[in-house]
This record gives C-alpha cells, sequence and structure tokens, in this order.
C-alpha cells in the first residue's frame, strides 16, 4: 500500500483556555496527540484524564493520548473511558507492558508503547507482536518546543526493518521537534505517524502547517 503519513497536532502548544477552538483550527489532522504528564514520570505536569474527555468531546478525530505517567495499569482505563482511540504509555514505566497493552485491548482500544530517548529499542522488539504502534521519542519528554534529537532515527530504522520482515500491522510514530526541517529525515527513515506541537500552534495559520507536512512527508517517501 502506498505510504500514508499521519499528522498529530499535539494540543500541548495550543491554547488550553480555549481547547475546542484549537481543535477546529486544524481540520485537516488526521489524529489529535494529548499528552498527559503527571510531575513524576516527567518533571511537568500537564492535565489527566476530565481535560481528555472534554478533548474527546468536541472532536470526532481519533484522539492519541500520551501517558507520561507512573504506574499505566491503574490509569488506562480512563483515557479508554474519555473516548481515546489509542492509548501510549512507557516502557519505562511498568514491569509488565504486554499485560497494559492487553488492558487497553481488552476495552477495545489501540495499545502504543513509547520509548524516551535513553531506552534502546532491542530489548522491545519481541512486544511488537502485542502492540499497534511504537512512539520514539525524540526529546526527553516533559516539555513542548525542544529540539529534535537526530540520532533517534537509528530506532526507527531497527523498527521499520523489524515490522516488515515480520510482516506486522505496528505504527511507528515520533514525538518530539518535527517541524518542516525534520519530518523529512524521519519519513524517508520508516516514520508513520508524525506528533507536532509548536510547529503546528507556533504557525500563523496551524491547519495550512498540518497539509505542509503531510506534503513534505510524503514527498521524502511517497
Ligand atoms: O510528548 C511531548 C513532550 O513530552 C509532546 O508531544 C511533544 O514535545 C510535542 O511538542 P513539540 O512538537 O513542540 O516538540
Ligand atoms: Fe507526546
Amino acid at each position: 500500500m502506498s505510504y500514508q503519513p499521519l499528522i498529530a497536532p499535539s494540543i500541548l502548544s495550543a491554547d488550553f483556555a480555549r481547547l475546542d477552538r484549537e481543535i477546529e483550527r486544524i481540520p485537516s489532522a488526521d489524529w489529535i496527540h494529548v499528552d498527559v504528564m503527571d510531575g513524576h514520570f516527567v518533571p511537568n505536569l500537564s492535565f489527566g484524564a476530565p481535560v481528555a474527555k472534554a478533548v474527546g468531546a468536541v472532536t470526532d478525530k481519533p484522539m492519541d493520548c500520551h501517558l507520561m505517567i507512573e504506574d499505566p495499569a491503574r490509569w488506562v482505563g480512563d483515557y479508554v473511558d474519555a473516548g481515546a482511540f489509542n492509548v501510549t504509555f512507557h516502557v519505562e514505566a511498568t514491569d509488565d507492558p504486554a499485560s497494559v497493552a492487553e488492558l487497553l485491548h481488552a476495552r477495545g482500544c489501540r495499545a502504543g508503547i513509547s520509548l524516551k530517548p535513553g531506552t534502546p529499542v532491542e530489548p522491545y522488539l519481541e512486544l511488537l507482536d502485542h502492540v499497534d504502534l511504537v512512539l520514539v521519542m525524540s526529546v526527553e519528554p516533559g516539555f513542548g518546543g525542544q529540539k529534535f534529537m537526530p540520532e533517534m532515527l537509528d530506532k526507527v530504522r531497527t523498527l521499520r526493518a523489524e515490522i516488515d520482515r515480520r510482516g506486522l500491522d505496528v505504527l511507528i510514530q515520533i514525538d518530539g521537534g518535527i517541524d518542516s526541517a525534520t519530518i523529512g529525515e524521519s519519513a524517508a527513515t520508516g516514520v508513520d505517524v508524525f506528533v507536532a506541537g509548536s510547529a503546528v500552534y507556533g504557525a500563523p495559520d496551524p491547519d495550512a502547517k498540518v497539509e505542509a507536512l503531510r506534503a513534505e512527508a510524503l514527498g521524502a517517501r511517497g
């Protein structure tokens, strides 16, 4: 099948006082990326399931929840209840990622695992049979507007080769510092889903930026 890059703007860079209007500004978005930070797993605090639920109530777009929290097994159900289409949790936050993914699948929700920059991908390749998505963090999780770490593309290369070799239906997502300067190389390396926060909401026309990013990804790999 032809390459169809998905653009997932992060509302972390939106105006939290006007989330409904901020989401209306990006009709071309494929997914809405919702960054949940608990102030423990990462040093920053964003919001939790009640805000995710409010977001889910004002959009028909797939809601992609990125949980940067401790003890994800305890909380993932709240994000399913909030209307998530996909819930991604960090492998560093649990001893048993496969069982967290199973909890999500049992509730009819897609499951993703995420890796911080310092976490190697190889030990987690065996989980590819249990998940729908792998999120490669290209910044330290916790804050928007950071600089892309190009060395993270080595993990994307490894994942792309393994997913294709095993013929799996698993998406590769990248998050952190994605903009016009970094999306092309990421797409060419094998990324399917691109999170972009500051690049989209920092643009004068956020929706035009979503379309431009998608065209740049397609141009690099299409
Ligand atoms: O998970 C995240 C931070 O931990 C955000 O999704 C990410 O940083 C998006 O912001 P930007 O595109 O500005 O880097
Ligand atoms: Fe994120």
